[in-house]
Formats: C-alpha cells, structure tokens, sequence
C-alpha cells in the first residue's frame, strides 16, 4: 500500500517543517515538499495538521493476570484503542510468577500478544531470583530483543524485589546491556500501613492514598537510583507520581548519573481528590499505584517534563470493571489496582501540555515517542518521521475536540478516569505499520496485525 500524505506540517523531536510524507509497504520512504503521488496511492490531506511520529506508550497492562483476575483489555482491545489515540507501539510487561522460569513467561506473554492490533515489545519483570533468573536474563537480551528488565519494589507478599534481586538484576542488567526499571515504592511501608489502616476499620478507597504517601514512593526512588549509583547502570523509574520522586531525579542527573523517568497521563492531570467521592465505586475506579496526588505534585510533573528531568508519557493501562473493582468493597487493600488511558494519553498530554503552552509541539513528540524510541533502543526506526522509520504516523488535527468518556471510548471496564474531559488536539488519521487504522472517528484495527519488536542490547553483550 502507497500512501502519501499532503499538505501537512511534520513535527520531529528536533524541529518543525513544512512536507509531504510517503509511505511504502510498512517504511517511511520520503519526507520533502511537493511530493508527487505515485499512482494508486492513497493521498490523505493533511492541511493545517501535525504529521508525527506514532505515539510509543512505554508503559500497559494487557491481558495481565493480577491481584487475583486478569484485567478488561487484551493485546487486541488494548492496542486498537491505543490506535486511536495516535499511539501505534505499546511496551508492554512480561511479569513472571515467583519461581516461574522467566523463558516459559515470556511466550506465554507472547502468545497472548498475538492478537494484538499494533506493534508491541515487552519489558520483562525480575520478581525472584536464582542462578536460572541470571541466566534466563541473557537469553533474553541474546534471542528475544529484550533490553529492560522491571522490578517492583511494592506489592509485598506477591512480585515484589527485595534489595538482593535488585542488586543483583541491576548487576546483571549492566552485564547484558539492558537497562533496570523500577515501579518505585517501598512495599514494606505500604504494607505495614495498610495494616494500620485496616486495623482502624478505614477499610474504603480513601485509605488507598494514605497508605501510598509520598514519602513511600520517594523512599524507592531514591534506593533504586542509589543502587544504580553504586553499581554505574542507567535506571529508569515508571511513573513518577510525586514532586520528591522527581527531587530524586533532578538531583541525581545533576551529577550526571543516568536516570530516566517517565509520567502517566493521569498523573499529570488527575488529583486526588476522587478518592474523597461519595461514590465508592468512582472512588475504587481510581485506585492505582501509585495514587493520583494532590495538585502541586502534577505542576511538579509538568516541569519535570519541561525541564527534561522526566521524559516519556505513559498511562499504566490496566483496566479492570466495577465488578472486578469490588473485589475490595470491604477492604481497599483488594481493590485490584490499575486504571486506563491508553487511548486517550496523546490528546490529554497536547490539550493539557501544548495548548497550556507548557510543551511545544516538538517536546509533545519527544515525550509521547521519540525519546521513548531512544531510551529503549528502537530509534530511529520508531520515533521519527524520516525516510528508512517504520510508517507509523499520525496525522494530528489541533483544532478537532472530543469528550472523553466511557461510553465511547474502545478500550473495555466500562470507566475511564477522565471522563467528561474535553480534549483539543486529536488525530484525525492514524498510520501504523503504513496502513490507515483510524480516520475520522473510524476504527479500522486488524485483530494480529501487531508485531513483537525486538529491541537490542546497548551494547555487544559480551556476558554469556
Ligand atoms: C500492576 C501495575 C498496574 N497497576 C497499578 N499501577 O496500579 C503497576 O503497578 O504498574
Ligand atoms: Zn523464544
Ligand atoms: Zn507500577
Ligand atoms: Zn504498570
């Protein structure tokens, strides 16, 4: 399939310009003015919009077995609703029991990412530790296009990393040339208040965030980015919800450590406040983790994200239904936590973040693909709009609105935490992979047309 697509402006991490862009077969193979249109190809007319890179969403759950269900999107439901959203690759989590072989995880991950609808790849979670773990973390980077190894630092009792696993993950991540993440907060501390809380009878949504307090996450972050420090590997820290975390950060890239860190559209613009409703099961709709915080930690974010302390956006999606939410209706502790998003973080990030004037055009690509693409070793096949990159792209109308709710959206579990949010700044076209899967409110994602994409080591991994 040709496409070219006309008229329009191209917004690159590194500038702004005038172009036409022409698709071939799944590449990108031309990017200048006054492109002419080869016969037969589709021309879309992308006057007075944005022509940018997909959108990479570093950070979902699908099909994720958790908390005792297994959440609302699978690798179809998830990825197409991420289609049209503007975002074309997910980075999604291979999460192995303690105990389970990490290669026996990893295809069962891949097995259900068959079905999915746009290009996907996979961090893969350290949640224990042996000599097979060491090994099966080589196997990985060697044969699977593996460069990011996740490690909880919460969730107690279940997949969470003590600091052995780290420290030793951490080790041999810095040997293969992958890069440690971590899910920042210290479950010991959320634990033993949970406990607290319980043991006051506060068993309602409302104690989420109070056993979760900031302090809790910016324990994590600095012990993980201390244990990078020590060991001389880069670490990247998922969704930074709170100022002090993002302390952490700015403080340690001063010195010049390597440290990443990404923000969750909902963080970004959500507070806590939801979880004061009245309406337990809206207030149970927003549990997450860690929680949505009170305002001046989103003006944090944001500069964060202005002064490139944080650099990708992501949303976490992790859908479960009020029903499976009301699992926890006597005790919050069992209120499966995750919230979505994936198909609303692009329009969220430009109407909250561009037409704020908080981000300019080319830092919304940088934060919603291009250094996503790079940190994690896909650029410039992901990331960019240049001859030789993967035809993902979207065709970005600034002025198209649209509400956000529930009712219309794609994805599954029947709640979205923006609701009633009107956004400016949509896509009317989405190319991935050089076929038209939305356009104009149309949803036309293929059930399997998704591929794995194999991301290299950072470097030779000499390590066997
Ligand atoms: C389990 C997963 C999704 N749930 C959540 N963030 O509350 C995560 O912690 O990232
Ligand atoms: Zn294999
Ligand atoms: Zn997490
Ligand atoms: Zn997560």
């Amino acid at each position: 399939m040709t496409i070219l697509i006309r008229g329009g402006t191209v917004v690159n991490a590194d500038r702004v310009f005038r172009a036409d862009v022409l698709c071939d077969g799944d590449k990108i193979i031309a990017v200048a003015e006054n492109l002419a249109a080869p016969a037969g190809a589709t021309v879309i007319d992308a006057g007075g919009q944005y022509v940018m890179p997909g959108g990479i969403d570093t950070h979902t759950h699908m099909n994720l077995p958790f908390m005792g269900t297994v959440t609302q999107d699978d690798f179809y439901t998830g990825t197409a609703a991420g289609l049209a959203g503007g975002t074309t690759t997910i980075m999604d989590f291979v999460i192995p029991a303690p105990q389970q072989n990490l290669i026996e995880a990893y295809h069962q991950w891949r097995g259900w990412a068959q079905k999915a609808a746009a290009d996907y790849t996979f961090h893969v979670a350290i949640t224990w530790w042996d000599d097979s773990v060491h090994r099966d973390m080589g196997t990985l980077v060697r044969e699977h296009g593996v460069n990011s190894f996740k490690h909880f630092m919460a969730y107690k009792n279940a997949i969470m990393a003590d600091d052995e696993t780290l420290v030793k993950s951490f080790r041999r991540s810095l040997e293969l040339g992958a890069i440690p993440t971590v899910h920042a907060e210290n479950g010991e501390l959320v634990y033993q208040l949970q406990q607290d809380l319980l043991k006051q009878g506060l068993t309602g949504p409302s104690s989420h965030p109070l056993s979760r307090p900031p302090a809790v996450e910016a324990e994590a972050a600095n012990r993980a980015i201390a244990i990078a420090n020590v060991l001389n590997t880069p670490v990247y820290i998922v969704h930074v919800s709170c100022a002090e975390s993002l302390e952490a950060i700015t403080r340690a890239r001063a010195h010049g450590q390597r440290v990443y860190g990404e923000a969750l559209a909902g963080h970004l613009v959500i507070d806590d406040s939801v979880y004061q409703s009245p309406d337990l099961e809206f207030a149970a709709g927003h549990v997450m983790s860690p929680p949505f915080r009170s305002k001046q930690h989103q003006t944090a974010l944001w500069q964060g994200l202005q002064g490139g302390n944080l650099h990708t956006t992501a949303t976490d999606h992790c859908t479960f239904c009020a029903a499976q939410k009301a699992a926890g209706k006597d005790d919050f502790t069992k209120i499966p936590n995750g919230c979505g998003g994936v198909e609303d973080r692009m329009s969220v990030v430009w109407d909250a973040g561009v037409n704020s004037g908080l981000l300019t055009p080319s830092e919304f690509v940088k934060v919603t693909s291009t250094n996503a693409a790079q940190i994690f070793n896909m650029y410039p096949r992901k990331g960019v709009i240049a001859a030789g990159a993967d035809a993902d792209v979207v065709v970005w109308d600034p002025e198209g609105s649209r509400t956000i709710s529930a009712q219309t959206q794609h994805a599954k579990g029947g709640f979205n935490v923006f609701e009633g949010r009107t956004v400016r700044g949509i896509p009317s076209t989405t190319i991935a992979a050089g076929k038209v899967v939305f356009q104009n409110g149309t949803l036309m994602a293929v059930e399997g047309a998704g591929r794995h994409i194999d991301r290299p080591a950072f470097k030779a991994a000499s390590a066997r």
